[in-house]
């Protein structure tokens, strides 16, 4: 029995730290190796990359013995820095026993129920209306994301309220990665802005805010409490779920719309399938009322559909990450050592050849609008997979659908260049799951049809 080839081993354990940090979310894809799963010598730890999709369904298959709690449970104490008390907590039931993690295993189901389709109201998405103007795109989708995501889940008392706790939030999270690295040391910004984010939280939740907000923040709250966390570090524990509501949608938003305005006929597309979802009435004072079926989305609208499926293989580079609890043999073929790594790039999965035809490197909704060839379903992992699915899947698939669909009835969007400029992403952290463009597009907005500015909009759930 032998464990998977090693590579990158030119000067042991230096050479794989120094090509992660050059390629940063692109390592994995540029050490593409044509082996089902290779060894990484890492200081102080054996991590084994899994390329093979037969071997991702058989990683995902052995959930206590390849564990996620472990991986989840550290990522968060580093994240949040929560009180010793806490830490005991989560420790005990994470790194105890194959089978426990309990904590951390048993707030995904809790959540999930509240994660599921139509679980969230949409009232606050109305889009502001806009004056004509010039602006940053992904800026401005930022922006207005942001408020749009955060009233919805956590209601009138949302805390994203107040500019310093947006601002602070993307300070937090422009230094994350040394926090989650253990690295706080080059971290000052993100823990400042970490204890303000904290601190308006922690009010927020003493002063009851969570029972006026989405059924998710109720529920984090009430799984947190009875697991006898204090308050202090339930609002700690926030920050993590902030991250995962905000940082992936907002991008991902942002790369739709951008390949949807940058194709004139994809556009065309778009807004004729939304128009179908669109209902116009009169409001009791008689005013135009046009409301949006948000179930429509999903189901009608074939090509908006397959852009945000297409954004998510081209765009995301999320990988999932195990730990060896155990001994334990592969697939009856390969030794995982107990104390190591698992880890399944997405990326890998999504720019292979093999699996998505020649133009694997390019857009192109339309292999989802009509697939050429078979897709094993382990080779999409956008939302990763297994014992870690991304429980925010459907939500954030409901909000970027809502939003794009607002926008594109509602807005033109002209690049100021005259062209559309394909942005980069060779500045985003590694732990982006959906990277952030590098520089940002200047666009000139304006309402599509006169008298636009007085309409009114709406969304509905069916
Ligand atoms: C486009 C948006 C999103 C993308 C691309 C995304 C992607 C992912 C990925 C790749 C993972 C890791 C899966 C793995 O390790 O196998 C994950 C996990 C997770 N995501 Fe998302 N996500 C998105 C939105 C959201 C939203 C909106 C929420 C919450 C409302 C959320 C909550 C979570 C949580 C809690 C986990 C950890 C799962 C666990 O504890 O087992 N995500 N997501």
């Amino acid at each position: 029995a032998t464990e998977p080839l090693i590579v990158a081993c030119g000067i042991p354990f230096f050479t794989p730290i120094y090509w992660m940090f050059r390629k940063k979310t692109n390592f994995y894809v540029w050490l593409r190796y044509h082996l089902p799963i290779y060894t990484l010598r890492l200081p102080g730890v054996r991590m084994y990359v899994v390329n093979s999709t037969t071997l991702i369904t058989a990683v995902q298959r052995q959930n206590k013995l390849l564990a996620f709690a472990p991986i989840k449970v550290k990522a968060a104490i580093r994240l949040a820095s929560p009180s010793k008390a806490t830490i005991n907590i989560l420790e005990s039931e994470a790194f105890g026993e194959i089978g426990s993690g309990e904590y951390a295993n048993m707030f995904h189901k809790a959540i999930q129920t509240q994660l599921s389709p139509g679980s969230v109201e949409f009232q606050d998405m109305a889009l502001a209306s806009r004056q004509e103007r010039m602006f940053g795109l992904y800026q401005w989708i930022r922006e207005d994301m942001v408020m749009s995501i955060t009233n919805a889940v956590y209601g009138p008392g949302n805390p994203f309220k107040y500019s310093y706790v947006r601002e602070g939030f993307w300070e937090f999270e422009s230094r994350m990665m040394y926090l989650l690295l253990g690295l706080s040391a080059l971290a000052k910004g993100s823990i400042r802005a970490r204890e303000t984010i904290v601190e308006s939280f922690r009010r927020y939740y003493a002063s009851n805010g969570h029972r006026s907000g989405a059924g998710i923040t109720r529920t984090r709250y009430e799984y947190n409490a009875k697991n006898q966390i204090p308050l202090e570090d339930i609002a700690r524990f926030e920050l993590g779920g902030m991250v995962a509501l905000i940082t992936n949608i907002v991008p991902t938003t942002f790369w739709v719309v951008y390949h949807i305005y940058s194709d004139p006929a994809l556009l065309e597309a778009c807004r004729n399938e939304v128009n179908g979802e669109t209902c116009e009435t009169n409001d009791p004072e008689g005013r135009k009322l046009r409301t949006i079926c948000l179930s429509g989305l999903e189901n009608s609208c074939p090509s908006l559909m397959a852009v945000v499926k297409e954004v998510l293989r081209l765009h995301t580079v999320g990988t999932s990450v195990r730990r060896v609890m155990e001994d334990h043999m592969l697939s009856g073929k390969y030794l995982l050592k107990k104390g190591s790594i698992v880890t399944i790039p997405g990326q890998v999965q999504h720019s292979d050849k093999a699996i998505w035809g020649q133009d694997a490197g390019q857009f192109n909704h339309e292999r989802f609008l009509t697939p050429a060839r078979h897709i094993p379903p382990s080779a999409f992992r956008a939302f990763g997979g297994g014992v870690s699915l991304c429980p925010g899947r459907h939500f954030a698939t409901s909000m970027i659908l809502a939003f794009t669909a607002m926008l594109i009835m509602r807005f033109d969007f002209v690049p100021v260049r005259g062209t559309w400029p394909r942005p980069t992403t060779e500045r985003a952290g590694a732990w982006e799951v959906t990277p952030q463009p590098d520089e940002d597009i200047e666009v000139q907005i304006g309402f599509r049809n006169i008298g636009e500015k007085h309409q009114r909009w709406a969304f509905s759930l069916f």
